[in-house]
């Protein structure tokens, strides 16, 4: 039997809730405690709640353990809910709640239970809207924010987890504070704002001058005051529950305020200027840091496409720059002495997450604009301890090979990621940093977030490499660089060289003797400069394009064909591909040359093991290279592909079933039988290549193909779909 979720007040915060927690499938009966009648249908019409009662008490008989009863009320009715939740609700439920103030709900669980009981855990969303009701309910209004849950000592493990999870499950980042530090934190940055704005407002409309106020004022007073629109009985609820914060935050004001009074009376310049410019630096700061967060966010925003089958193949592109290149270029210019200037710097989501970091550890970089970096190195022990958690988004790249360098620090960091990237495997670095003397915490199952506890310096160690990974290399080689003495990693195939061939040009020496690679730790990184190719993980989409569709011709420039990533070249071409390397040369201590693909009908092949590193990332379109050719395709060797941001051989047999193929899973790679192509429904698990290899798969079809979630594209291929519609296919995308 399912368990039950009864949501008390079911309007934008409940409903919201609940609409989350449904549209992620989260397992449970939702009930939702409604009094007003219509209100109640509404619920149930919009599919917010299964069903609804009108009381605690005509529910509660039916709760028990794992069983959640959810406040989503008036911060002031609070007190009244919990009154019943005691009498009502068998201690086993878990009792949560979202009300803005948690001291006066903490007093009121006290005055209820005669005790904290473990079962109630507050919490508290940082979301809202100005709209209200059952109807502005909006399952994403979560995702991307902060949740505050406030447990005390005598929280039930269990029951924490449980809205932990809950929330988590919304899309929304959860993060424990005591009930003082939560009040106290909202006093300064809500409840203090917005009652300045409503006194401000007050004010000035007691001034005999007001029309003329009202008429005259501009952005000044209308961003200071947008605030004082909210509703009146809400932020009287929150004055009177945070009373004794507020005032607290209003004294420091206060105090402030009466400086600058001084200072304005006396016309102490000098004073005023100093108080205003450290006041716009922190300004500037948090701006930084809310840009940050609303591309997070637009990055979240549910993004489908969709194609029309067939569709040409034509022209000269250049796809953007390297994702591997470009975390480094980010990581080894902060580590190096003097400025690193990068231009074709990749502007996704994944390599920003690596340049927000550094950012965060203090290194001072400039852009990216139009792809170009400037970078502040700091050298190698010239990091700071970061602010806050790092946010690595969906960046495997960016988490393992960061681990590596915060092990050489003094400082201790956790390195968090999204939904996909906590799902993704950390004992592969966490294993061999402990070896290396660096205590390292994961969650449970090795994975993030996970804490480093820098120390100053690694050991030196010879690591034998589990699995072909280069990120496993790379973590290893840039945690040597914090040892006394040389570290070393053999590797069981050959793997992307990026990290050994950056480190050349920033003038450290890296020694590679067949599958072993070396270097002396404790050295330095001269700053130089960086021209990023494009990434050829991201031309395979459009070679593999090229390759499929009769008529096409396109050309791709500037691409990097480093020999540890041209498995895709390879792989086409043992396919029967028409693909053409021209102007070959060196950019920077990396090959590149320009790709030309022209139709010529491909055959299955067995594709050979020792080219599974070599294009790692391309097989989810070079499987639909294999759909489009005569024969069967088989890989083997591959299983690293069920741990990249989705499981990529389930995900795209999935798929390629959906449209008609036939595609049998194995446990390390996949058969496929080449055959026509329908259309459908395709689910990409949020993974931006799985989304990009069905796009591709619609120049084949026959009918049209919906691709879901498709946001993830910009970690690695901002401006994937103005490309596709450049060069001749029929793609749309919708933001919903
Ligand atoms: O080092 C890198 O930049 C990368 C290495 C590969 O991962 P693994 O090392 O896990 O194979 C690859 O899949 C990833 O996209 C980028
Ligand atoms: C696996 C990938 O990246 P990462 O491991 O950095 O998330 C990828 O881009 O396909």
């Amino acid at each position: 039997m399912l368990n039950k979720l009864v949501i008390v007040g079911v309007g934008l915060i409940g409903g919201s809730f609940a609409a989350a927690l449904k549209r992620v499938k989260l397992p449970y009966e939702y009930i939702g405690v409604v009094r007003r009648e219509s209100a109640a249908k509404e619920a149930v019409e919009l599919g917010i709640v299964d069903r609804t009662v009108s009381s605690i008490a005509e529910v509660a008989p039916e709760l028990g353990e794992g069983d959640v009863v959810f406040i989503a009320t008036p911060t002031l009715t609070v007190a009244n809910i919990l009154q019943q939740c005691a009498e009502l609700v068998s201690p086993y439920v878990t009792v949560t709640d979202a009300a803005s103030v948690k001291g006066s709900v903490l007093e009121a669980v006290q005055d209820a239970y005669g005790c904290i009981p473990s079962q109630v855990v507050l919490g508290h969303p940082i979301a809202g809207s100005e709209q209200s009701g059952v109807a502005a309910a909006d399952p994403y209004l979560y995702r991307t924010h902060k949740v505050i849950v406030t447990p005390t000592e005598s929280t039930g493990e269990d029951h924490l987890r449980r809205v932990r999870h809950l929330w988590r499950m919304t899309g929304a980042e959860v993060v424990d504070m005591s009930v003082q530090e939560h009040d106290q934190v909202l006093a300064s940055t809500s409840h203090l704002p917005h009652l300045l704005a409503y006194a401000l407002v007050d004010s000035l409309a007691r001034d005999e001058e007001h029309d003329n106020i009202f008429k005259y004022a501009a952005g000044g007073f209308r961003d200071f005051t947008r605030i004082a629109a909210s509703d009146p009985t809400m932020w009287h609820d929150i004055m009177c529950a945070n009373g004794d914060a507020i005032v607290r935050s209003l004294d420091l004001l206060t105090d402030n305020i009466a400086q600058l009074r001084t200072a304005i009376i006396a016309r102490d310049g000098q004073a005023i200027k100093e108080l205003f410019t450290r006041a716009k630096s922190s300004r500037d700061y948090f701006s930084r840091m809310i840009s940050h967060r609303t591309r997070e966010a637009k990055m979240q925003k549910v993004i489908n496409y969709r194609l029309q089958p067939g569709g040409e193949v034509k022209g000269t592109i250049r796809v953007p720059g390297d994702k591997s290149m470009s975390h480094r270029s980010i990581m080894l210019g902060s580590l190096a002495v003097g400025t690193t200037e990068v231009t074709g710097f990749l502007e996704g989501a994944d390599a920003l997450a690596t340049l927000s970091a550094f950012r965060n550890m203090g290194v001072d970089i400039k852009g990216p604009v139009d792809g170009k970096v400037t970078i502040q190195g700091v050298g190698l022990f010239g990091l700071k301890p970061p602010t806050e958690p790092l946010n690595m988004g969906n960046s495997g790249t960016s988490m393992r090979l960061l681990a590596g360098i915060v092990a050489g620090q003094t400082f201790s960091a956790t390195l968090t990621g999204d939904e996909s990237l906590s799902k993704r495997p950390m004992k592969r670095v966490a294993d061999p940093l402990r070896a290396m003397g660096v205590k390292v915490d994961t969650e449970e199952g090795g994975r993030p977030p996970i804490t480093i506890h820098g120390a100053g310096h690694t050991t030196a160690m010879h690591y034998d490499l589990p699995m072909a990974s280069a990120q496993v290399k790379s973590c290893v080689l840039l945690a040597g660089l914090y040892a006394q003495g040389e570290t070393s990693v053999v590797e069981p195939a050959p793997t992307r060289d990026h990290t050994e061939r950056m480190l050349r040009g920033f003038g450290y020496e890296v020694k590679t003797e067949d599958a072993k690679v070396s270097l002396k730790g404790r050295g330095t990184l001269t700053a130089t400069q960086i021209d990023v190719p494009s990434d050829i993980s991201s031309a395979a989409f459009f070679m593999v394009a090229a390759a499929i569709t009769p008529g096409s011709d396109l050309t791709l420039e500037h691409v990097g064909i480093n020999p540890t990533r041209i498995g895709v070249v390879n792989i086409l071409r043992a396919m029967g591909a028409n693909l053409t390397l021209s102007n070959e040369r060196e950019v920077g201590g990396e090959p590149v040359a320009d790709i030309t693909v022209k139709y010529s009908p491909l055959k299955g092949i067995s594709i050979p093991e020792d080219q599974v590193p070599l294009a790692i990332d391309e097989f989810p379109v070079l499987f639909v290279a294999a759909a489009c050719a005569e024969g069967t395709t088989v890989l083997t060797g591959a299983e690293e592909l069920r741990v990249k941001e989705s499981d990529r051989i389930q995900a795209m047999a999935d798929g390629l079933t959906t449209l008609g193929v036939k595609a049998t899973v194995t446990s390390d790679g996949m058969i496929i039988e080449g055959g026509a192509m329908g259309g459908g429904d395709i689910v990409t698990h949020h993974d931006h290549r799985i989304a990009m290899a069905f796009a591709v798969a619609s120049l084949a079809a026959s009918e049209e193909i919906r691709i879901h979630d498709c946001a993830n594209v910009a970690t690695s291929f901002p401006g994937f779909v103005s490309l596709a519609q450049q060069v001749g296919m029929q793609i749309e995308e919708q933001t919903l």
